[in-house]
């Protein structure tokens, strides 16, 4: 169980919301009536919310919700015909996914996909260039030798540092196509945090991982949260849902239809309704 019960949004009923979402007192990221058309098809339809620093917030909804497409907007992958994202204080509407990386915000399980002819470590000493692209990551990297050289040693330290928190350092000198499927998830995890994120979102994480590899994963969310990290999930298990965010927005036919603690939208009968009826 996480601390969802000490947040001081567990009191939150779940609410309601057309333009105004809640308020939240130290905003990381702040969705303000985004609006994203395909042909004829809108699917975010006027969506906001706010994401607290620090936070492990859920974004669920029925398939077409919208959701995918709500992260796409954030991450820069889609420019929002309206409406507004603000990171850290930052308008990043219509920033490249690149340059959405490089503010912090970094969308794991499906980042670049490790490459399986080359080791653990490896993939690892790559992971802060992909995701940042190769011509940001020369422009922000020193380019003396010996400042190269400095560079190295410090990503090389950090990787094995990630690796050891993730508990796959004794797979460093492997091949990563060697690893199952779970220790991939975890490199995948491992990589993206090599990118330094502040905010880190996460599609369907649990998404065919075995229990045993599903608690540790959220272990791993847990104790980053506690160092500092915030992470906005999408995800369709409600059990991971309900015991592991602190608080859940809940979108439908691509606007957000109501947020509060888990227990409180499990509750909420439109929540309820838009789910078909079927158990939230
Ligand atoms: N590239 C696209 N072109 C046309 N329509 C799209 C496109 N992407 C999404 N849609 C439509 O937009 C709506 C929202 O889709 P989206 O994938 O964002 O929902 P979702 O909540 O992530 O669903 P799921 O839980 O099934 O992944 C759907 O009606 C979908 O068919």
């Amino acid at each position: 169980m996480s601390d969802a019960d000490s947040s001081p949004s567990a009191a939150d009923s779940a609410m309601g919301t057309d333009s105004d979402h809640r308020s939240v007192d130290d905003p990381i990221l702040e969705i303000e009536r985004v609006v994203k058309r395909f042909g004829g098809i809108t699917a975010v339809d006027d969506a906001s919310f706010g994401i607290e620093r620090g936070s492990i917030t859920g974004l669920i909804g029925p398939n077409g919700a919208g959701k995918s497409t709500t992260f796409n907007c954030i991450t820069g992958v889609y420019e929002p015909d309206e409406g507004s994202v603000v990171f850290d204080g930052t308008d990043i509407t219509g920033r490249t996914p690149n340059r959405v990386a490089t503010a912090g915000l970094v969308r794991t399980f499906q980042i670049a996909r490790e490459f399986p002819e080359m080791t653990v470590l490896e993939n690892m000493m790559l992971a802060p260039k992909n995701q940042l692209g190769e011509s940001l990551w020369r422009s922000v990297a020193p380019r003396t030798r010996g400042a190269v050289i400095e560079e190295e040693k410090r990503l090389r330290e950090r990787a094995w540092e990630v690796l050891e928190f993730f508990e796959i350092d004794h797979l460093a000198g492997e091949y990563a196509g060697t690893l199952s499927g779970g220790q991939r998830k975890l490199l995948e995890l491992a990589r993206a945090l090599l990118t330094e994120p502040e905010l880190l979102l996460l599609d369907e994480p649990m998404a065919g991982v075995n229990p045993s590899l599903e608690k540790k994963l959220l272990e791993h969310i847990h104790e980053l949260q506690e160092q500092g990290y915030t992470f906005l999930l999408v995800e369709h298990d409600m059990d991971v849902i309900m015991n592991h965010t602190e608080h859940v927005i809940v979108m439908h036919q691509g606007s957000v239809l109501a947020e509060g603690a888990p227990e409180a939208v499990k509750s909420n009968e439109e929540v309820i309704e838009a789910y078909l009826g079927g158990e939230v």
